[in-house]
């Protein structure tokens, strides 16, 4: 009898200590820290137990995301980040919100950003978003912390820098060719054709980024695109979903596929890395060999191409789409640039080379109104990993840092009354606030393809702009979402003809 006494008063033991732990850790430090938030005024939807308010985050998203859509308009932050648009509207510009049982913290205050972002004390980091963004950036840079990230970006910086960028130029312009090409074929038969572009970019840059960034054609890649543009619609799905710790290891259906496309994934990148003539990837001047050559891990190396997959191609690809659609409203802008490209290209044949994209300022201010009002990644985040403060804020470590890029860009204190209405003009007058405008992020985790990816975006306008002209199909519908980046609902239509001669 005695053992078996024994053995349930370990069970109990035991059942309590379970008991006690959860207790702790759902209920106890959770309340605690919002107590905490609140005494120093920063409120928000409240915590509930496990799922924090992640049934209200989807809510919110599914209810928006359902709603037909009326006008064109530019004032989209609401639509984009519906709970961002409510809790800001209830609670003032820094709320407290929470992802299962980890709390996050909105800053929309400049001074408050610009702290986060500028941080030298080494203790706010990337931090992790949600386990499921691991396997899309797998262990690159983007998910990387410490000493290893301070070696792969010291590693990858080389191949990112506005040289090395510009003599990718020649293959980004032999890409852009090839679509003009298509394009004119589709032409030929009718005057006009419709193009849904934001599919036409999704290939056109992972065209550009295999050539340039891994020395290959897009033939090549292709599977490994595809692979991650599934993985991409699984991520959004867990990002919804309330964070339970240790949860990404149970064989759940999601899980299971997420990790065999990262299986596959990792292995055609493998093979495509052993296929490689070694003698062509040492001279070449792709990411690739930068990466080959840093004296990094193969497996490390696998990791970071696995991250340049997606981050290379993902972004540049929506931004172009944007680029598109908001030149086939503003037609007026769209007759501006190409006056511009024609002014350039007339005096030089060679066009678009590396001298010529400077002079190319109207396009540059396009990109960049473009990028204020739909930045391709409308928030980035971060993390205190230590108990900190920020201004005057006590913030206990393991509070995440949400950075709404895109709502700052919309914000009518830093830049005016206008502010949600197309006007490239306005980066003309000097930036109201550093952290108004930072479609790249900003600090030392910035994103390390900026100057290729303002490059690729030049060429690709001033190419299709010489061209062809473009306007709305009346089967477009004006629906951005956040769908990990800003991309419309629904495609983007758009009436494609070609300039005569
Ligand atoms: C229009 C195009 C792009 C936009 C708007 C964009 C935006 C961003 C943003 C907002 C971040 C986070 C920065 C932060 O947290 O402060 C980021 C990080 C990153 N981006 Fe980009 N990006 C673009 C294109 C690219 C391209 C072309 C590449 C590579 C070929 C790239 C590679 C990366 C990487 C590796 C990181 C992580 C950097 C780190 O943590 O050290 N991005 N990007």
């Amino acid at each position: 009898m005695a053992p078996f006494i024994l053995l349930l008063a370990f069970f109990l033991a035991l059942i309590l200590l379970v008991i006690i732990f959860i207790t702790y850790s759902i209920i106890w430090i959770p309340y605690k820290i919002q107590r905490q938030f609140y005494r120093q005024g920063i409120k928000g939807p409240g915590y509930h137990p496990i799922y924090g308010n992640t049934p209200e985050f989807k809510q919110e998203f599914d209810r928006t995301y359902t709603k037909p859509v009326g006008s064109f308009s530019h004032d989209i932050v609401h639509r984009l980040d519906p709970p961002y648009h409510k809790w800001t509207a209830l609670y003032g510009k820094t709320v407290l919100f929470w992802q299962g049982i980890v709390p996050w913290i909105i800053l929309s205050e400049p001074e408050m950003l610009k702290e986060v972002y500028l941080n030298k004390s080494g203790h706010i980091v990337r931090g992790k978003i949600s386990p499921p963004v691991d396997l899309l950036f797998g262990q690159g840079l983007f998910n990387l912390g410490g000493d290893k990230w301070s070696l792969h970006r010291k590693v990858a910086n080389p191949a990112f820098m506005i040289d090395q960028v510009k003599s990718w130029i020649p293959e980004v312009v032999d890409s852009v060719e090839m679509v003009v090409k298509k394009w004119e074929d589709e032409i030929e038969e009718r005057n006009e054709t419709e193009v849904e572009v934001m599919q036409e970019f999704r290939l056109l840059s992972s065209e550009i980024l295999s050539r340039t960034a891994f020395g290959s054609s897009y033939g090549e890649g292709k599977h490994i695109f595809e692979l991650e543009d599934q993985q991409a619609k699984l991520v959004l799905k867990g990002l919804r979903t309330a964070y339970i710790p240790g949860f990404r290891f149970l064989p759940t259906h999601d899980n299971r596929i997420r990790w065999k496309i990262e299986r596959k994934i990792r292995s055609l990148i493998t093979k495509l890395i052993i296929n490689k003539d070694q003698e062509e990837v040492g001279n070449s001047k792709s990411l690739l060999n930068f990466l080959l050559n840093g004296g990094l891990p193969f497996e490390e190396v696998i990791d970071e191409c696995q991250a340049f997959y997606f981050a290379g191609k993902e972004a540049v690809t929506i931004l172009m789409t944007w680029t598109i659609v908001l030149l086939s409203m503003h037609q007026d802008w769209q007759t501006k640039a190409r006056e511009e490209v024609f002014r350039v290209w007339k005096t030089n044949k060679e066009f678009p080379n590396a001298d010529t994209l400077n002079d190319l300022k109207v396009v540059s201010l396009i990109i960049n109104e473009v990028l204020r009002l739909y930045p391709p990644v409308p928030t980035t985040f971060r993390e205190a990993s230590k108990d900190m403060k920020v201004k005057n804020v006590n913030v206990p470590a393991g509070t995440k840092f949400y950075l709404p890029i895109a709502a700052v860009h919309h914000d009518t204190e830093l830049w005016g009354e206008d502010a949600t209405e197309f006007n490239p003009q306005r980066f003309l007058d000097p930036r109201k606030h550093l952290v108004s405008f930072s479609p790249f992020g900003l600090g030392s985790r910035t994103c390390i393809g900026q100057n290729f990816a303002v490059m690729e975006g030049k060429i690709i306008l001033a190419t299709l702009l010489k061209h062809f002209t473009f306007r709305l199909s009346p089967s477009y519908v004006h629906a951005p979402v956040m769908f990990l980046t800003v991309a419309p609902q629904f495609g983007a239509q758009i009436l494609v003809s070609k300039i005569s001669s």
